[in-house]
């Protein structure tokens, strides 16, 4: 196995890229300057709507190639054929990773599918379902145990089971429908009571579906907020079998919620290669295909496939995720910056931030290699953010003037549609507002030119002098900025399986699994064994 995952620092080009990061760096001011720069460092992948600006990364064509280099001989693509395959890449829980395979063309068969035709059978049976129950609750023909049709679902679950339904849900409902109308679709993640309590004090239980999202069917903080709904169906006299119109359950586990009374027709199911943070596309994304429907949900999944047609045939130098990931790299392993803000400026996507954060901390969070060796280098970073606009009044004073030196991956929308009459002033503003930060985070403003500014405040000349070195900024913060044409179900599955293959991408680089987590398992079980004591 180690000759498969060779450790990245034992290649030669390991240690070129370790050479150039310790030579003197020209500022981005600098590299800024540089004729042409702006139009090379771009690329975008057909059929998705986005495009990456990344002449903002504080790295030049030497790096450039070097990184490619390493991208190459630490196998990525070879790593990248065999997930696509279908091969056990998940070596510590000896399964297949084939989320990709629920995002597959429908009919799709050779290399198209190479997953094989068992699968894309599986899929394509279980897709068809979810979408026809989705369709059926937003028409009103799903009903609860007096007849009354259901208007309100209540998705329980947590993790992977609640982060990417409820962050698409957000991004993608306001477009999909009138915001007065139609099935409210509600999530609930924390079994804090409170957060139960006040979802469900709205709602009438004789019109609202309970699902309960789990792969495992075990998980103790779903279980805990799955039992207390339904002893709220309870206490309003739906009881015993009357009970079924009102639950659904969506698990890789459906003897576990067959033994736990939850319908057979209402159990939507996946499959042990679907990891629970990339679930998203499988079953677990019911709610969001009652949020926004089956024919939005399917275009949702294209955009998915888009993306991994992208990722599986692009040259390295222009794949999109290998562009994220390989700067990354440059930024982790070689300028040394232990986090990476994500700082997304369209406000639909206000949960994408929290969504990456788990795909990419739970994934790459790693220590050990693929092979049992520690990795001898730094792995996946601490991913953060939120909403751009917001965190500039926030947070990003530390950005351009603390201690810290926080690479940067912006996503933002060049076309909106919003049905509001000042709409285009909201986002020329919002657009105005990404571009400045990344700018001014790149070039920042040395003393000569603050001093000049302040005295164009009316500022004397010895006050100047004061505080002209609280009110520079040092820059050279690197960024990538992510362009959506337009915010779109087709556009956010691509730009989600964007990240997925960047999170794939670097664990590739750096040889490890990242599709287990064995790491949230010891809290779990003190946990247990405190129950019991
Ligand atoms: O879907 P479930 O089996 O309930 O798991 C929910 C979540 O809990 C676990 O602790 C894992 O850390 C997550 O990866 C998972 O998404």
């Amino acid at each position: 196995m180690s000759t498969l995952f060779p450790s990245p620092t034992t290649l030669p080009v390991w240690q070129q890229l370790a050479t150039l990061a310790a030579a003197p760096q020209p500022h981005l001011r600098d590299r800024l300057a540089e004729p042409g720069r702006e139009q090379q460092m771009q690329a975008s992948a057909a059929g998705t709507g986005i495009r990456i600006d990344f002449s903002r990364q504080a790295l030049d064509g030497t790096v450039w190639d070097a990184l490619m280099d390493l991208a190459r001989q630490a196998g990525v693509e070879r790593q990248r054929d065999a997930m696509f395959r279908g091969d056990v890449i998940n070596t510590s829980e000896q399964r297949a990773v084939l989320h990709v395979a629920l995002r597959g063309t429908p009919g799709a068969s050779g290399s198209d599918a190479p997953w094989g035709a068992d699968i894309q059978q599986q899929v394509q049976t279980e897709l068809d379902r979810v979408c026809a129950f989705a369709d059926r609750v937003r028409a009103g023909t799903v009903k609860g145990s007096t007849g009354l049709a259901i208007t309100d679902v209540v998705n329980i679950g947590i993790g992977g089971s609640d982060l990417g339904p409820r962050m698409a849900a957000d991004a993608l409902a306001p477009l999909c429908s009138d915001g007065k109308s139609g099935v409210r679709v509600h999530f609930v993640s924390n079994p804090d009571a409170w957060a139960l309590h006040s979802t469900l004090r709205g709602l009438d239980p004789l019109t609202t579906l309970i699902i309960v999202a789990s792969k495992t069917f075990t998980t103790q903080e779903t279980m805990t907020n799955a039992a207390s709904a339904r002893r709220w169906l309870l206490d309003a006299g739906i009881e015993g079998a009357a009970q079924s119109p009102h639950l659904v359950a969506i698990t890789a586990a459906p003897q576990k919620s067959g033994a736990a009374g939850y319908p057979a027709e209402h159990t939507f199911t996946f499959w042990d290669w679907v990891g629970g943070r990339y679930s998203l596309w499988s079953a677990l994304g019911l709610p969001l295909a009652i949020a926004i429907g089956s024919k939005a949900f399917r275009e949702f999944l294209a955009g998915g496939q888009a993306m991994d047609a992208h990722f599986r045939s692009a040259p390295l130098d222009k794949n999109l995720p290998v562009i994220l990931a390989m700067s990354g790299v440059w930024n982790r392993n070689f300028l040394l910056c232990p986090t990476q803000l994500l700082s997304t400026y369209p406000s639909r996507l206000v949960r994408f931030a929290p969504f990456v954060q788990q795909m990419d901390m739970e994934s790459n969070g790693k220590r050990i290699r693929k092979d049992g060796q520690p990795c001898n280098t730094d792995t996946g970073p601490i991913i953060w953010g939120g909403l751009g606009i917001d965190g500039q009044h926030a947070y990003f004073q530390l950005l351009h003037q603390g201690t810290h030196r926080v690479p940067v991956e912006f996503v933002g929308v060049l076309n909106e549609d919003t049905p509001l009459p000042l709409a285009a002033e909201h986002h020329r503003v919002v657009n105005l507002n990404l571009r400045a930060q990344a700018q001014a985070l790149a070039v920042g403003r040395d003393e000569a030119s603050t001093l000049q500014a302040l005295m164009a405040e009316g500022m004397s000349a010895e006050q100047a002098e004061v505080f002209v070195s609280q009110r520079s900024f040092k820059g050279d913060v690197p960024s990538s900025t992510i362009w959506l044409d337009a915010l779109t179900p087709h556009s956010l599955g691509a730009l989600i399986a964007l990240y997925e293959h960047k999170v794939f991408t670097q664990a590739a680089i750096w040889g490890i699994n990242a599709y287990d987590q064995w790491g949230v398992e010891l809290g779990k079980t003190m946990a247990k064994q405190m129950e019991k004591q």
